[in-house]
């Protein structure tokens, strides 16, 4: 349960709005977007659904949508609206040209569901444009300053302990070891979650550093205390292409046999858990609501249960961290 905040009245609500999904989908953008249209048309304001994030922003690839455009989605994952990397949004003189598609079309603010970056393209076009912008966490990574957590990171985690689980029973039936790679290009948290979750013999992040060979000696010695020649090591996929590979040859360069298996994108689909879509749809029904009571420029996200707002400078200056005695539990736990 949230506790969502009463907000001051205002005269800012808007006539229209666009919105959009953007960078890396996550499963809750549905219900999301379903929040967003059904709280809007219900304060009387007109929602326009832009295709596939920024690069449609640009050329104006939007529809008016009404309450049948959200049916059977809560459930759904991935995006209704389509997402994508527009690069070509880095640039001021483009953002200025979506500025202007959407005061063509009198919509008067834009809500921008997507990660960090996303949320950087969000900032800038409200600072250089007269265009109002809220912003909601969703990325799989939970990498984001300003909220506990964000749209699809339960349900990431869930999809790859599902995974994971049936992988430790072909480990345990042939006593082998597994590195299982997990998403985090910059963050562990899916990693470090799913470790304590699945049980992991180790856990590797991209924000410490872990020397292949102390995993060679932490399962050596794993094996000398008698632990069992079976094991799942989860592994975050950094910034490195092949980091687990690596590490698997670093392994048997120690004679120590390890099958790599990598869960790549199948961590961003399927149908987002009841958590997801309940944190989904109270964002997006929130950030109407900000936007009604006059709020620019912020990201809505939920801290210690409740709905609250960061300013979107904040939101992508800080570095969400993860917490130190949280990583190292991770790791104690299978001593
Ligand atoms: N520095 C930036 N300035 C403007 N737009 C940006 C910036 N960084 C990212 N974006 C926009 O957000 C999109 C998604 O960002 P990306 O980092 O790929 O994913 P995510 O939003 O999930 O972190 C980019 O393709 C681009 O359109
Ligand atoms: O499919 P792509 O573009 O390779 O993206 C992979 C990246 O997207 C993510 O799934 C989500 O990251 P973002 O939220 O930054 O988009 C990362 O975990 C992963 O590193
Ligand atoms: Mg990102």
């Amino acid at each position: 349960m949230y506790k969502i905040p009463s907000l001051p009245s205002s005269d800012k609500k808007p006539r229209a709005i666009a919105i959009l999904t953007s960078g890396g989908d996550s499963p809750g953008m549905n219900p999301a977007i379903r929040g967003v249209v059904r709280a809007a048309l219900h304060k009387g304001i007109k929602v326009y659904g832009v295709t596939k994030g920024y690069s449609g922003l640009i050329i104006g690839d939007m529809t008016e949508m009404n309450s049948a455009s959200v049916t059977n989605i809560v459930q759904r994952g991935g995006t209704l609206l389509k997402s994508d990397r527009c690069l070509a949004f880095k640039d001021p003189a483009v953002r200025h040209q979506a500025a202007m598609v959407l005061k063509e079309k009198d919509i008067d603010a834009l809500i921008v569901i997507g990660g960090d970056g996303s949320l950087t393209g969000a900032h800038l076009l409200t600072q250089e444009n007269n265009i109002n912008v809220i912003g909601l966490p969703g990325t799989i990574d939970n990498d984001i300053y300003g909220t506990d957590d964000t749209i699809g990171f339960d349900t990431a985690v869930n999809t790859a302990l599902d995974a994971i689980d049936k992988i430790r029973d072909t480990a345990l039936s042939h006593e082998s070891l597994f590195l299982v790679e997990v998403m985090g290009r910059n963050s562990g948290f899916i990693a470090t979650h799913v470790g304590i979750a699945c049980g992991a013999e180790m856990v590797v992040v991209p924000e410490y550093e872990t020397k292949a060979e102390t995993i060679c000696f932490q399962l050596a010695n794993n094996r000398l205390l008698g632990k069992g020649a079976s094991g799942i090591i989860v592994v975050a996929e950094g910034q490195t292409p092949g980091l687990t590979t690596h590490l698997a040859n670093v392994l048997a360069q120690h004679q120590l046999e390890a099958k790599v298996c990598i869960l790549g994108h199948i961590q961003r689909g399927g149908s987002p858990s009841g958590h997801d879509r309940v944190l989904a749809s109270c964002l997006g029904a929130a950030a109407v609501d900000y936007l009604c009571a006059g709020y620019n420029d912020v990201m809505i996200g939920v801290r210690d249960s409740i709905i609250t707002d960061t300013p979107l400078k904040q939101v992508i200056e800080k570095n969400k961290k993860l917490d130190d005695a949280f990583f190292q539990l991770a790791l104690l736990l299978h001593k």
